[in-house]
C-alpha cells in the first residue's frame, strides 16, 4: 500500500496521512519530509494501525517530499516511544523528538567548513572587535557561529575577517569514525565475587534476551570494573552498549577508567556537546559504529542500530528523573528499552532505590551483590556529632569534634571532605535595619548569595543580581546580613580555622564543565587539595585513595520539607558521601553533624544498618500507599496570570472524576507557587497499584478546556513535590 501514516514532529498536530510516490521506499521508522499547507513538516513513518485517526480518501492524499537519508528508527525504539508517551502522558511527538535529537545529523553534508586564524598579519589598523577576536580565537577552530560565541563578536565581524584573510576555512569530516574499543586491551584481575557477578552478566549478554539486574555493591566494591566485563562481551559480539551516568561531572573520571580498560574513549552524549559532535555521535549510533555510548538520560532515546546491553550507573540518583518537558524517569525507561530490545539491563548502586529493591524482592530483577570493598579496604566507621550538645558557636557550623578530626588529617597529610548540599555562601540575605529579605522577582524563593561571583542568584530560574551596597527597601548601607551556610561559607570557616590548608569548593558552579571537573579530579588525585568542600556532586563516583575523613555538615537539611522521598534521599546521599572515605589503604572515618541523632535515618547511618533503614522506609511507604505499593501522580497548572491559573485549577477541580481506587488532592498553590514568572497550582493523585492512573488523568484533563496561557503538566511517579 502506498499510503503512509506519519508521526509528525509537532506536538500540536495529530498523526497525518500521506501518499508514497512511486519508486520511493519508506519502510516504518523512516524519517521523511512532507508538505503541510504551504510549509513542510518532518515526520516518522509509523507502523500501520498503531496511530489513531480515520483514513482519508487516497485521492486526497498529498505525496511526501523526501526521505531523509538516515537509517529508519528501529522497531524497538518505535515501541519505546509509544510506551513512554503513553506511560508519562506526554505527546508522542515530544518523545519522538528526543530520538531525532540532532538536527544536523538529519541534513547537511558529511563535511563542514570550520574556520581558524590564518596567522597572517592584519593590514592597516584593526578595529577593536577584530582585535578582540584575534585574541580570543588563538588556537581555536570552529564554525562561524561557534567562533562568534567564543569571541563575543558578531558573525558579520568574523566574515569580514575571513574576507581580509585573517580567518581561513578548514574542511572537516564531521562523521569521521570513532576509535575502536578493544575488549582485551587491559583485563583486570577480578576478585572472586566480582568474577562470579561478571560471569552472570556476560552470560546474559550472550543470551540476547531481556534480563534486568540490580547490581547492589557497597561503595568501593568495584561495580564499574565488574560491569565492564559484560560491556567487553557486547563489544566482542559486535553489539552496542549504552552506559547512563547521572551527572556530566562524573564522566571525566569514568572516561579515564574506560580508556584504561578498553584502550579508547567511548562515545559521549550529553547536553553540552557541540552540534558537530552531536551530529557525529548520532550518526555513529544510528549506523551501529558507536560501540559504547556514555551519556546523560537523553542518550536513552537515540536510535541504536544494534544495542546489546544497557547499564544505569548510580541508578538511585534522582537526576535520572527529568522534571520538565517529557517528565520521565530514565532508570525506568532504560528497563523498558531493554525489554523492547530483548537485552540485559544493569542498575548499579550502593544505595538502590526502594522501588528497585522491591522489584528484586519480587524476583522481577535479579539481584547481584558485591558486599565488600575491593582490595581489602574496609568500610568507614561512622560517628554522630550531636549539635545540641556540641555547639559550633555563633556564625560557625563546624563543631569541635569535626574541627579536631580535620586538624588531625591535616597533620597526617591525609585528605578530608566536607559535605553540605547547598551551593553558594548563604541561602538568605536580609537587612538588619528593616528586615527586608532578598527574593527572586519571578520565583517564590530567596536569592542565594554567591561570594565567589559576588552575586545574589535564584537557584530555580537563574536570575542574578549584584549584591547591593545598601538595602533597596530602607536605603541603609552596611546592613545586609547573610543567614545560614552554603559551601562557600563553610570554605571560609575552614580558611579561618586552617589558613595553611589547601581547599577546593566542588559544586555545579565550580565544576560546570567536564574540563573543570577533570582538573579538579586531577588536583585531588595529585594530593594538591587537603580539604574538599562540596555539594551532592561529590557524593558520586569519586575515588580518592588518600581521603580518610568525611564530615557531613548538616545531616538534617534534606529531611526538612518532608516530601515522599526525603528519608531515602538523605540516606543515600549520606551513605554515598560516606563511601568516599577510606577507599585506599588507610581506613576512613565519617562524622555526621545532626540535631536529631535518634531520627531513624540518622540512626541507621550511624549503625551501618541499611536493612533497618529500608525496612522502616518500606513500612512507611506501605502505610502511606506510596510507591512501590501505591501510585502517585501530580498535575501542575501554571500561567503568568495568577487569577487565570487559579481559575483553571478550580475548573479542573470541579471536573474531577470520582473513582474508587484514585484519590485526588487539591488544587492547592504549589510549594513553589511562583516559578520562572508563572503561578502554579497543583493536584496530587494517589492511587492503588491496580488503578489505570494514566487513563483516568487523560480522560479528566481531556474533558476540560484551558485558555492558551495555561500550561498543564502531568508528572507520573513524581520526585519533586515543589
Ligand atoms: N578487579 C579490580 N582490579 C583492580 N582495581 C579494581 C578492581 N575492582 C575495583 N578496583 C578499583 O577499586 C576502586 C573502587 O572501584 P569502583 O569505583 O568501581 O567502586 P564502586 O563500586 O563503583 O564504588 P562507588 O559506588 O563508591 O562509586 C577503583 O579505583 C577501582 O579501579
Ligand atoms: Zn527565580
Amino acid at each position: 500500500m502506498n499510503r503512509l501514516r506519519l508521526l509528525v514532529l509537532n506536538a500540536a498536530l495529530g498523526p497525518l496521512d500521506y501518499r508514497l510516490p512511486d519508486g520511493v521506499d519508506a519502510p516504518a521508522g523512516s524519517v521523511v519530509i512532507a508538505p503541510l499547507g504551504p510549509r513542510k513538516v518532518m515526520g516518522i513513518v509509523w507502523d500501520e494501525g498503531r496511530l489513531p485517526g480515520d483514513a482519508i480518501a487516497f485521492e486526497r492524499l498529498r505525496p511526501i517530499l523526501e526521505v531523509v537519508p538516515v537509517p529508519p528508527l528501529p522497531a524497538p525504539l518505535r515501541r519505546l516511544i509509544e510506551w513512554t508517551a503513553d506511560y508519562y502522558c506526554a505527546p508522542l511527538a515530544s518523545v519522538a523528538r528526543m530520538a531525532l535529537a540532532s538536527g544536523g545529523a538529519l541534513c547537511g553534508p558529511a563535511t563542514m567548513t570550520e574556520y581558524r586564524l590564518t596567522g597572517s598579519e592584519a593590514k592597516g589598523r584593526l578595529t577593536a572587535q577584530r582585535r578582540t577576536a584575534l585574541e580570543m580565537l588563538a588556537g581555536q577552530q570552529g564554525t562561524m557561529r561557534e567562533l562568534a560565541a567564543l569571541a563575543g563578536v558578531s558573525e558579520g565581524v568574523l566574515r569580514g575577517m575571513a574576507g581580509a584573510g585573517l580567518l581561513g576555512p578548514v574542511q572537516v569530516n564531521i562523521d569521521r569514525p570513532y576509535a575502536c574499543a578493544d575488549p582485551e586491551f587491559h583485563q583486570p584481575d577480578l576478585s572472586e565475587t566480582q568474577g562470579t557477578v561478571a560471569a552472570t552478566l556476560t552470560d546474559a549478554v550472550r543470551a540476547r534476551a531481556f534480563a534486568p539486574f540490580l547490581l547492589d555493591g557497597v561503595t568501593g566494591s568495584g561495580k564499574t570494573e565488574t560491569y565492564f566485563e559484560p560491556v567487553a562481551e557486547a563489544i566482542r559480539q559486535g553489539r552496542q552498549v549504552l552506559v547512563l551516568l547521572p551527572e556530566i561531572a562524573l564522566t571525566e573520571n569514568f572516561l579515564a577508567r574506560f580508556a584504561a580498560r578498553f584502550g579508547a574513549k567511548p562515545v559521549l552524549w550529553h547536553s553540552s556537546l557541540k552540534s558537530t559532535e552531536r551530529r557525529r555521535a548520532w550518526r555513529a549510533i544510528a549506523d551501529g559504529s558507536a560501540q559504547v555510548v556514555v551519556g546523560a538520560r537523553s542518550a536513552l532515546f537515540l536510535p541504536y542500530a544494534n544495542l546489546g546491553l544497557i547499564v544505569v550507573d548510580e541508578a538511585h540518583e534522582i537526576s535520572f528523573k527529568q522534571d520538565d518537558g517529557v517528565r520521565y524517569n530514565a532508570r525506568d525507561v532504560a528497563v523498558m528499552r531493554a525489554r523492547f530490545e530483548a537485552i540485559p539491563v544493569v542498575l548499579a548502586s550502593a544505595t538502590p532505590a526502594l522501588e528497585s529493591l522491591h522489584m528484586a524482592a519480587q524476583g522481577i530483577y535479579t539481584k547481584l551483590d558485591l558486599p565488600a570493598r575491593f582490595g581489602g579496604a574496609t568500610l568507614p566507621s561512622v560517628q554522630l556529632v550531636d549539635l545540641t550538645q556540641e555547639k559550633p558557636g555563633s556564625q560557625r557550623w563546624l563543631a569541635g569534634p569535626l574541627v579536631e578530626a580535620l586538624r588531625d588529617r591535616l597533620e597526617k597529610g591525609e585528605q578530608s571532605l566536607l559535605f553540605l548540599n547547598r551551593r553558594g555562601y548563604a541561602p538568605l540575605t536580609l537587612c538588619r535595619n528593616c528586615g527586608h529579605r532578598f527574593k527572586c522577582p519571578s520565583c517564590s524563593a530567596w536569592l542565594v548569595e554567591h561570594r565567589l561571583s559576588a552575586r545574589l542568584a535564584c537557584h530555580h530560574c537563574g536570575f542574578e543580581t549584584r549584591v547591593p551596597d545598601a538595602c533597596p527597601e530602607c536605603g541603609e548601607s552596611d546592613c545586609l546580613v547573610a543567614c545560614g551556610p552554603g559551601v562557600e561559607r563553610i570554605a571560609a570557616e575552614v580558611a579561618e580555622l586552617f589558613p595553611e590548608a589547601r581547599t577546593a569548593v566542588a559544586t555545579s558552579d565550580t565544576l560546570s564543565t567536564p574540563q573543570r571537573a577533570g582538573e579538579f579530579i586531577a588536583m585531588a588525585e595529585a594530593r594538591a587539595i587537603d580539604i574538599i568542600i562540596g555539594t551532592q556532586l561529590v557524593t558520586k563516583g569519586f575515588h580518592f585513595p588518600d581521603l580518610t575523613l568525611v564530615g557531613v555538615v548538616d545531616a538534617d537539611l534534606g529531611l526538612e520539607g518532608g516530601d515522599l522521598r526525603a528519608g531515602e534521599r538523605t540516606y543515600s546521599q549520606i551513605a554515598q558521601v560516606a563511601g568516599r572515605a577510606g577507599r585506599g589503604a588507610k581506613p576512613g572515618e565519617v562524622m555526621i553533624q545532626t540535631r536529631h541523632p535518634d531520627a531513624p535515618v540518622i540512626a541507621a547511618l550511624a549503625n551501618g544498618d541499611r536493612d533497618a533503614f529500608y525496612a522502616a522506609e518500606t513500612q512507611g511507604r506501605k502505610d502511606a500507599g506510596a510507591p512501590p505499593f501505591g501510585r502517585w501522580a501530580a498535575i501542575i497548572l501554571s500561567s503568568e496570570d495568577e487569577k487565570e491559573a487559579r481559575a483553571a485549577a478550580a475548573r479542573l477541580g470541579d471536573a474531577r472524576p470520582r473513582l474508587a481506587d484514585v484519590q485526588i488532592l487539591g488544587p492547592a498553590p504549589a510549594p513553589l507557587a511562583l516559578l520562572r514568572g508563572r503561578y502554579r497550582y497543583r493536584f496530587l493523585i494517589n492511587a492503588r497499584r491496580s488503578a489505570n492512573v494514566q487513563a483516568a488523568l487523560r480522560d479528566w484533563i481531556g474533558a476540560v478546556q484551558f485558555p492558551p496561557g495555561v500550561r498543564v503538566g502531568v508528572d507520573i511517579d513524581p520526585y519533586s513535590f515543589v
